[in-house]
C-alpha cells in the first residue's frame, strides 16, 4: 500500500489536489473532515473540548461552534495547542482505522494541513507540498468567505512554506489556473505515484537512472538523503547505529550520478535481515549487488554488505548496509571526507567523471576513470590523506 501525505498552507489548494487524485484512483483521507467527525455532537471528543473550553463553545443545538472556538484558539497559541492535543490523536486514530480497512493495493492520500508541524512525514512513502503565493491564497480564501484577518491568523499559526518544503519530496506549485494544476497532478500521478505503487506491489526498488550519467551537484540530494534517513530511523530506530550520506552526492560541488548513496551502519548484517519485512513495508528492498567488478578496489576482496534500494522512481537511492568498524564501513566515510576536504581530489574526481560521462556510460569504464585515486602501490590515495589528518584509514 502506497501511503502519500498531501500538505500545504491554508488556501494553497490541498483539497483541490486531493479531489483530482481521488478522480485518478487514490483513496483520500481528509484530516480536516476527520477533525470535524471526532468532535461531532455526542462524541467523547466534543465532551473533551467542552471540558477544556466550556459550554460557551457549543451552539444552542449542542454542536461545536467552530467560529467561536476559532476566535479563541487562533488568538492564543497555548489554547490552540490544548485543542490540538484533544483533536490530533483522535484524528490519527481514525486515519489509521480507515487506512487499515483499505485494500493492500490502494494508493492512500492523506490530506494533512499540519504535516510539517506534527512530524508525520517519515511515516509516508511520499510527501507532497502544495504551494501558492500568500496573496493568492488570501484571495482564494476571501472568495471562500474567510475574512482576511482570520486567514492571516491561521497562516501565521502554521509552518512556513520552507518548513513544508524541508519535509516534502515533491512541491506542487498551484499558482496558475485549475487546468494547469490538473495537468501537473496528472503528470505526478502517471510519472511517479503510480510507478511507485507498482514498485511497492512487486517488492521492487529502482536500481539506477536509465542512463548512467554525471550531473552537476544538486542541493536536492541532501534533502533526499534526509527524507530517506528519517524513514529508515522510523523503521530501524537504534538498530541503525549511524546513517550517513556517502558517495559523490554527499560532496557539495561534485558532479555525480543521480543516485543518493546512504551507508547504514549496523552491528551485524543479520540485523538487516531481521528488518527485511519492515524495510519492505517502508519501500526499501534488497537489490542484487551490482554485477560489475568493484573498480575502486581491484585487489581487495569485496567487503560484505547488503545493498538496498528505494521503490520511489523519483528518488533513486543505494543503501549500503555495513557492519560497524569494518573496512568497507570506514572507507565509505573516509572517501567522502577526503573528497570534501581535498580540493585537488575533487578536481581529479570531477575531471575523471567528466571524461567518463563524455566517453560512455558503461560501469566498466568507471574503473579507468578512477585511476587518479590510486598511488604507485595501488592503494587509494585517501589513505595518505587519512594518515596526514589523523584519520585511522581502514586499508593500512
Ligand atoms: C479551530 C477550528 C474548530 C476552526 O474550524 P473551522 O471550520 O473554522 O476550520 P477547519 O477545521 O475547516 O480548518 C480550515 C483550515 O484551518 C487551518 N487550521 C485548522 N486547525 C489549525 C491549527 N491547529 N493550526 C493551524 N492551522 C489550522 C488548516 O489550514 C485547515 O485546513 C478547527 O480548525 C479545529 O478544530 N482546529 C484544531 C484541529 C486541527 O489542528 N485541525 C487541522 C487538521 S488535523
Ligand atoms: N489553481 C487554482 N485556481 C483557482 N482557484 C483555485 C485554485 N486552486 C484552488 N483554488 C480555490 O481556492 C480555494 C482554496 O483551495 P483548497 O480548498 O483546495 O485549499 P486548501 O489548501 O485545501 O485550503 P484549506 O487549508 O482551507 O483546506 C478553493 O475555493 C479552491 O477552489
Amino acid at each position: 500500500m502506497l501511503k502519500v501525505a498531501l500538505t500545504g498552507g491554508i488556501g494553497a489548494g490541498k483539497s483541490t489536489v486531493a479531489k483530482q487524485l481521488s478522480e485518478l484512483g487514490a483513496r483520500v483521507i481528509d484530516a480536516d473532515a476527520l477533525s470535524r467527525e471526532v468532535v461531532a455532537p455526542d462524541t467523547e471528543g466534543l465532551a473533551a473540548v467542552v471540558s477544556r473550553f466550556g459550554p460557551e463553545v457549543l451552539t444552542p443545538e449542542g454542536a461545536l461552534d467552530r467560529a467561536k472556538l476559532a476566535s479563541i484558539v487562533f488568538n492564543s497559541p497555548p489554547a490552540r495547542a490544548e485543542l490540538e492535543a484533544i483533536v490530533h490523536p483522535r484524528v490519527r486514530a481514525r486515519a489509521r482505522e480507515i487506512t487499515d480497512s483499505l485494500p493492500e493495493d490502494a494508493i492512500v492520500v492523506q490530506d494533512i494541513p499540519l504535516l510539517a508541524e506534527t512530524g508525520q512525514a517519515p511515516g509516508f512513502h511520499l510527501n507532497i507540498d502544495v504551494e501558492a503565493p500568500r496573496e493568492l491564497r488570501l484571495e482564494r480564501l476571501a472568495a471562500r468567505g474567510l475574512d482576511r484577518a482570520d486567514a492571516l491568523r491561521r497562516i501565521d499559526a502554521q509552518a512556513s512554506d520552507a518548513d513544508r518544503r524541508e519535509v516534502c519530496d515533491v512541491v506542487l506549485y498551484n499558482d496558475h489556473d485549475v487546468h494547469e494544476l490538473e495537468r501537473r497532478v496528472a503528470l505526478l500521478w502517471d510519472e511517479r505515484i503510480k510507478p511507485f505503487a507498482e514498485n511497492l506491489r512487486h517488492g521492487h526498488a529502482e536500481r539506477r537512472p536509465e542512463k548512467l550519467q554525471f550531473v552537476e551537484s544538486d542541493p536536492a540530494w541532501f534533502r533526499r538523503f534526509e527524507h530517506l534517513a528519517a524513514r529508515l530511523r522510523r523503521v530501524m530506530g537504534p538498530s541503525a547505529v549511524r546513517i550517513d550520506h556517502v558517495g559523490s552526492t554527499a560532496v557539495a560541488g561534485l558532479p555525480a550520478k543521480d543516485v543518493v548513496d546512504i551507508q547504514v551502519t549496523v552491528v551485524s548484517l543479520h540485523v538487516v535481515d531481521a528488518f527485511e519485512e519492515a524495510l519492505g513495508d517502508a519501500g526499501f528492498y534488497g537489490t542484487v549487488t551490482f554485477d560489475s567488478p568493484k573498480p575502486e578496489f581491484p585487489d581487495i576482496a569485496q567487503w560484505e554488505k547488503r545493498l538496498y534500494g528505494y521503490a520511489d522512481p523519483g528518488n533513486i537511492a543505494h543503501l549500503h548496509f555495513r557492519s560497524i568498524d569494518t573496512p568497507g564501513q570506514r572507507f565509505a566515510l573516509l572517501f567522502r571526507d577526503w573528497l570534501r576536504a581535498d580540493p585537488q581530489a575533487r578536481a581529479d574526481y570531477a575531471q575523471a567523471k567528466g571524461v567518463l560521462a563524455a566517453r560512455s556510460d558503461s560501469v566498466t569504464d568507471y574503473a579507468e576513470a578512477k585511476e587518479p585515486w590510486f598511488d604507485s602501490e595501488g592503494w587509494p590515495r585517501a589513505n595518505a590523506w587519512a594518515a596526514e589528518h589523523g584519520w585511522h584509514a581502514p586499508l593500512c
